[in-house]
């Protein structure tokens, strides 16, 4: 089974950042940003056809899955459990998106359901479940989408003059490394660390492609709130934001350039993420510990 990294989103409100609305903008290597890259009518389609399938009723978002079963206990995917092709009233989108750029064979498909309020925690897709990029078609709404990495970790510097770049300070980034459950950022032994935080609006029927760097290394995240500042303007969520999210499952464990984000690359996750900490591990326990041995030793001696 293989795992997905959820990570806390950053608590503070950036409504002065600037949004990229262009993948230049937000000058994160890898992205891709295709603005209308469906019609209405093809919105419609996909939306009709979505409505006839069975949702999945999430605490507060609904899915679909094709293709593959995303197993969100586990938060992963079995590669041997395929549910099927992907379905017939897609393809055609399908086939648009494979002739572009770092695009593989797609064989994994989750729909999402976000009405206003609801948004995405922070992660990185997990390395070991999915190979190349990452697509992501938003239907019937837009939202901002965020993306985050330590700074000073880039492998490459075309992203450091991205005009939607911009450093903040957060805890735990190095948390960011795909092992899972590695959010608390406050036990992180990483302790406060720079990031990279950038904002990309997402409107509906946009292709987001997150390749290289921008799918092996930062975080993605979609805030939690009713409406989004772009670049001076409130914009309200949408009544509902579908978004599908296309994937192709990994059979072999990832090989990437980012080895310190990659579950694949990394030894198991209790010898590199800091265990939560747990009662015997501070320093007051041990103090007690002493002071007892020390009472126990002073009565023995009267
Ligand atoms: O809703 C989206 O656009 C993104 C979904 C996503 O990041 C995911 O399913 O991993
Ligand atoms: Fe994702």
């Amino acid at each position: 089974m293989v795992k997905f990294a959820e990570l806390e989103q950053p608590k503070q409100v950036q409504q002065h950042l600037p949004v990229a609305l262009t993948a230049a903008q937000a000058g994160i290597p890898g992205l891709q940003l295709h603005p209308e890259f469906i019609t209405p009518e093809q919105e419609a389609a996909l939306l009709q056809h979505i409505e006839q399938q069975p949702w999945q009723q999430l605490s507060k978002r609904r899915v679909q899955h094709y293709g593959f079963c995303f197993d969100y206990s586990q938060r992963g995917v079995d590669a041997q459990q395929r549910l099927g092709p992907l379905p017939e009233w897609v393809q055609l989108v399908v086939q648009r998106m494979e002739a572009l750029p770092d695009v593989l064979p797609l064989d994994q498909l989750t729909v999402n359901e976000y009405t206003p309020g609801v948004g995405l925690s922070a992660h990185i897709d997990t390395h070991s479940a999915f190979s190349g990029a990452i697509l992501s078609l938003s239907l019937a709404g837009g939202c901002i989408m965020e993306f985050r990495r330590p700074v000073g970790s880039s492998s490459s510097s075309s992203a450091a003059n991205g005009s939607s770049m911009t450093p903040i300070a957060a805890a735990g980034a190095a948390a960011a490394a795909a092992g899972d459950g590695g959010g608390d950022s406050s036990s992180s032994s990483a302790g406060e660390a720079a990031l990279q935080q950038v904002q990309v609006y997402l409107p509906p029927r946009a292709l987001l492609v997150m390749g290289g760097e921008s799918r092996y290394a930062w975080q993605h995240y979609i805030p939690h709130r009713k409406a989004d500042w772009v670049n001076g303007q409130l914009l309200p969520r949408a009544a509902r934001r579908v978004s599908l999210t296309f994937r192709q499952v990994r059979g072999r464990p990832c090989a990437c350039a980012f080895p310190q984000f990659c579950d694949s690359q990394l030894a198991p996750p209790d010898s590199v993420v800091e265990r939560k900490s747990h009662p015997a591990d501070s320093g007051w326990m041990w103090m007690l510990l002493f002071m007892a041995l020390v009472y126990q030793c002073c009565r023995v001696e009267q």
